[in-house]
């Protein structure tokens, strides 16, 4: 276990001398603050508000180094089987490597398969968007409803939003509309195809596996209302099914069992976790048919030009790896169990509901590989919502309640620059300057010295008072929010996690955790069926609780 390597044990031990230096004191010292930075193509990451200096970066690389991150790095990228629980290879790198940059998993390169199924993307994206392909009554495809839900959903919302309005992107998306139905709620597929015509719209069914039970029901529910609407302009259903419906899936006999042509059918391998499948056909089908496959090639090169930087930058200018020792300094040695993550920039509005489920699900564990149990809290609880939003709502928690280390995400260039005449600055301008005040604000704080100073009554004091000390860092991207900082951004947040994961010592590939609710719905879903035909059927299995509350349900 990492915690028992004396690594751990001088970083336990540092910790508690740190404790005693204020941040407002850290920061005075403009050397730290020069060498607590790092760059990388377009990136500034500027950590020097962590509550640490250089002596805790030496210790935490000497904590990578107990915890053979690099070794563990290499052997990802080698294509070894590091998910062992799954016995599966963990090479969502390849989904992104140039085809000229073969990878491997069990002596086979994967980056052919990669690059045959994007060519495929891009020729039938191609012809949906001039209208070759069109609908069953001839109608173009301007419509997408993309079904999936966790891994097969997040991160495709995620760049969606990112590019509405970034100017290439939105080009090529007018006239066309996205849209996403993950929940099993009724209202979410009445929310999805609101106001469409099944003429004009393509649904794809995106789901790893072809067998989770919500993204199942939707397709069922979406397949009928494509069915029924295009019964009444005289389209059979094979018919409907054949031009409006598509899938992804790793599982392609099972999508071609729910009638889903082979042609229709996009793959992908079970060495992409779903999580990490946004690169993949789960997230290039829907986003090529919407944006163009340019959008999307260029997209991938940013989470690949990301994936280089991880694996050959050093580790003291790499900044995942930064990211992750600061995630394990903050967490398993500052007693940060939460952290937050505050684009200031409205396009992410769905980048923190996506590496939620990146981070949560990969390190909210409580066994190390071996199965041992952890003697260490690992993973952490992820929020975050953009700027300035979130400062109206929970920033108030964050300055003066519990201790949130914050991720402030910023662009120097707006996607859509806006300066109204007589403003005394732009309005990308009035966004950054509270992208640059906050983490001021954290780490200085206020003292009540300062308050009595400037006149504020006894009494209020201390309500006003800002404890301050409490670390952020700041990453600012030099250009604007295009396809390649989205795949940059993306993969940094990725490979965060999985430095984070490797360093715990744990599985950050497996989700074992989400089983055992599913198994419990399947036996509430035959009681509610049997109860449903026969009002007199017994409740069976349920404690007094949950039979009560499906009394009350069912009555
Ligand atoms: O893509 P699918 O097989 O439909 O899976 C969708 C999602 O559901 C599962 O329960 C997992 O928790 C997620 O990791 C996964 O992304």
């Amino acid at each position: 276990m990492i915690n028992d390597t004396p690594q751990w044990t001088r970083l336990a031990a540092h910790a508690k001398t740190i404790e005693s230096t204020h941040l407002r004191t850290l920061l005075k010292d403009e050397a730290r603050n020069a060498a607590l930075t790092a760059e990388h193509n377009g990136i500034t990451l500027d950590y020097s508000r962590q509550n640490a200096t250089l002596e805790t970066m030496d210790l935490l690389f000497d904590l990578a180094e107990a915890a053979h991150l690099r070794e563990k790095l290499a052997a990802i990228a080698s294509g070894d089987h590091v998910n062992a629980t799954e016995d599966r290879a963990v090479m969502h790198m390849a989904l992104r490597s140039p085809a000229n940059k073969p990878m491997y998993v069990d002596g086979k390169n994967v980056v052919e398969d990669v690059h045959e199924v994007l060519a495929a993307i891009r020729r039938f994206s191609d012809r949906v968007r001039s209208g070759e392909a069109h609908g069953a009554t001839g109608k173009k495809l301007l419509n997408i409803v993309s079904i999936g839900i966790g891994g097969s959903y997040l991160g495709p919302e995620y760049v969606f939003e990112a590019l509405r309005h970034e100017k290439v992107a939105k080009a090529a998306a007018a006239g066309r509309t996205l849209r996403f139905l993950a929940n099993v709620d009724p209202v979410d597929a009445a929310r999805a195809v609101e106001g469409l015509n099944p003429e004009d719209t393509l649904v794809v069914v995106v789901s790893k596996t072809f067998t989770t039970a919500e993204t199942m029901l939707n397709a069922r529910t979406l397949r009928k209302w494509l069915v029924d609407g295009l019964a009444a302009k005289g389209v059979s259903a094979a018919d409907a099914i054949r031009h409006h419906m598509i899938a992804v899936s790793a599982a392609v006999p099972k999508a071609q069992e729910f009638g889903i042509a082979p042609e229709n059918v996009f793959g992908f391998w079970d060495w992409v976790g779903g999580r990490y499948s946004v690169c993949s056909a789960v997230g290039i089908v829907p986003l090529a048919l919407h944006y163009g496959a340019d959008v999307t090639d260029a997209f991938l090169a940013g989470a690949h030009d990301l994936d280089e930087h991880l694996l050959n930058a050093p580790l003291r200018q790499n900044l995942p790896v930064l990211l992750g020792l600061l995630g394990i300094w903050n967490s398993s040695f500052q007693g940060h169990a939460t952290r937050a993550m505050l684009p200031y920039a409205q396009a992410l509005l769905r980048f923190a509901a996506h590496i939620q489920q990146v981070d949560m699900e990969s390190n909210g564990k409580r066994v190390a590989l071996d199965g041992s149990v952890l003697p260490f809290a690992a993973g952490e609880i992820n929020f975050g919502e953009p700027g300035t939003n979130g400062q109206h709502s929970f920033y108030q928690l964050i300055h003066q309640g519990r201790v949130v280390p914050c991720d402030f995400i910023a662009f120097c260039k707006s996607q859509t620059p806006t300066h109204l005449a007589g403003e005394k600055v732009s309005n990308h301008d009035e966004l950054m300057s509270n992208f640059f005040a906050q983490p001021d604000a954290l780490a200085n704080g206020k003292t009540v010295e300062e308050l009595a100073a400037e006149g504020v009554p006894a009494a209020l004091r201390p309500h006003k008072a800002f404890p301050g000390n409490r670390p952020s860092l700041s990453l600012l991207f030099h250009g604007s929010l295009d396809a390649f900082a989205c795949g940059q951004l993306l993969a940094l947040y990725e490979h965060r996690t999985v430095v984070q994961g490797a360093i715990w010592g744990l599985n950050s590939f497996d989700q074992w955790g989400v089983e055992l609710g599913k198994v419990l719905a399947t036996q509430v879903r035959n009681q509610l069926s049997a109860s449903r035909a026969d009002a007199a059927a017994e409740l069976k299995g349920f404690n007094s609780s949950t039979a009560s509350l499906l009394k009350r349900y069912l009555a």
